[in-house]
């Protein structure tokens, strides 16, 4: 590996600031943790560092959206998860987080505020570029050693995850080890055919990864559903229905409709979309084609479409998937995304990712049948298009820069 890790580097003693990628499904209305995965994944790392002080920085949901909140629910599930008390503090790098940090002693865990409640953490920048934001030059005061664990986040390039690394030394955790080596099995030998199936709501990172495997010959064929499939169908000229453009709207994606279209029309061949949809009709699910979609919203693929996907699915030798098929949450509208991880499961490979996704998987038992199920979804998706991830060329810049 380009970049030096835990496994190889002694903390003892020493004020670790561990970024990890805690940011799970959460009910917004009494902040409870719906899905515990991504503590789970995380808690070895935080054991390793039992001998260290451990200052546990991570994010939780985007601003402007219901579920980005504070993070006293997370220092408690990890506290309950580790069997140690976790500290939580209502501050990033104010004095109070300062001071809290400098009083702890060995084997303490502090868990500090929502890191994206910083507006620097939500923009997009380069390393050298964060190393001169006010996040990275006082958190990179407040500890000796960086270990970044969050593979969820390793495709942004956010402050913490490409500035910290070049302002002090950084390695990466065991989470980070280990999801980078699972995937990079992946890339050298995957049988095919291979399908790509891509759903849930971040239309603009599927559409990037659409492009990039068709384009690359990564994938065979790709399959949109969810959100995603909406802005495939604006880009065929179909009419999706008030409800559905409202949503694309209001989650910015209209503009991703001429990169869907240049997609259809350089790999349209390649590209399956459902032909009928799941509409809610007042208490009920109606079936209707996509050429017909009436003014409700969309909130599944239709029970036709479902035996036509899960058939390609079944004749995959390798499935990579992120994002439900539809409004899972909904039992009237979980049956795209239940059929379609069912058969995705019976493949000779299969690669999970998405928070949502694995929680669904989960629930419904079948987690042992698949290949590996990542605590990403983007980053997990972004990594097998063959692309380095900002986490993991700055994590190579630090090994150069500091080992
Ligand atoms: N057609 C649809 N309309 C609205 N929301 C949808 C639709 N299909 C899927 N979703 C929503 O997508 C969300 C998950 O998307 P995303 O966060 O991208 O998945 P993951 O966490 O697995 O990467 C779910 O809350 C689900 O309700
Ligand atoms: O959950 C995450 O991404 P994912 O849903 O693609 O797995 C990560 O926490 C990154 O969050 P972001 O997509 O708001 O930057």
């Amino acid at each position: 590996m380009k970049f030096a890790t835990l496994t190889e580097t002694e903390t003892a003693g020493q004020t670790v600031l561990l970024r990890v990628d805690f940011n799970s499904p959460i009910d917004p209305a009494s902040n409870t943790i719906l899905d515990d995965k991504r503590f789970r994944e995380h808690a070895p790392t935080v054991q390793a560092l039992g001998d260290a002080k451990c200052v546990v920085i991570t994010h939780q949901s985007r601003p402007q959206k219901k579920d980005f909140t504070t993070l006293e629910a997370h220092a408690a599930r990890l506290e309950r998860l580790i069997g140690r008390p976790v500290t939580y503090l209502d501050d990033i790098f104010g004095r109070c987080a300062r001071e809290a940090v400098a009083e702890m002693d060995i084997g303490d865990v502090l868990m500090l505020e929502n890191v994206r409640f910083n507006a620097e953490e939500n923009l997009k920048m380069s390393g050298a570029d964060a190393l001169g934001t006010h996040l990275v030059r006082n958190l990179a005061q407040m500890g000796d050693i960086y270990v970044n664990d969050a593979f969820g986040t390793a495709h942004r390039s956010q402050p913490t995850i490409v500035g910290l690394p070049l302002a002090m030394p950084a390695v990466a955790g065991l989470l980070m080890e280990k999801e980078i080596a699972t995937l990079s099995r992946v890339l050298s030998g995957a049988p095919g055919p291979v399908t790509f199936v891509l759903g849930g709501t971040k239309v603009d990172d599927s559409l990037d990864v659409a492009a990039n495997v068709l384009s690359g010959g990564i994938a065979d064929r790709v399959i949109a559903v969810g959100v995603v499939a909406n802005v495939f169908y604006k880009a065929q000229g179909l009419n999706i229905g008030a409800p559905s453009e409202d949503l694309l709207r209001k989650l910015g994606y209209l503009s991703e409709v001429e990169k869907a279209g240049d997609i259809l029309a350089k790999f349209g061949d390649q590209v399956i979309l459902p032909e009928t949809v799941a509409v809610r009709d007042g208490e009920f699910r109606d079936e209707c084609p996509v050429t017909a979609i009436p003014d409700l919203p969309v909130l599944d693929c239709g029970l036709d479409s479902i035996g036509q996907l899960t058939d390609v699915i079944r004749k995959s030798g390798t499935v990579v998937l992120n994002g439900p098929a539809g409004v899972f949450e909904d039992s009237l509208f979980a049956t795209g995304t239940n059929e379609i991880l069912r058969a995705a499961s019976a493949a000779e490979f299969s690669v999970v990712g998405g928070g949502h996704t694995a929680a669904v998987i989960e629930s419904m038992g079948i987690d042992k049948k698949f290949s590996h199920i990542s605590t990403g979804g983007g980053a997990c998706i972004q990594f097998l298009t063959g692309r380095t991830l900002p986490a993991v060329e700055a994590l190579a810049a630090s090994k150069a820069r500091f080992w």
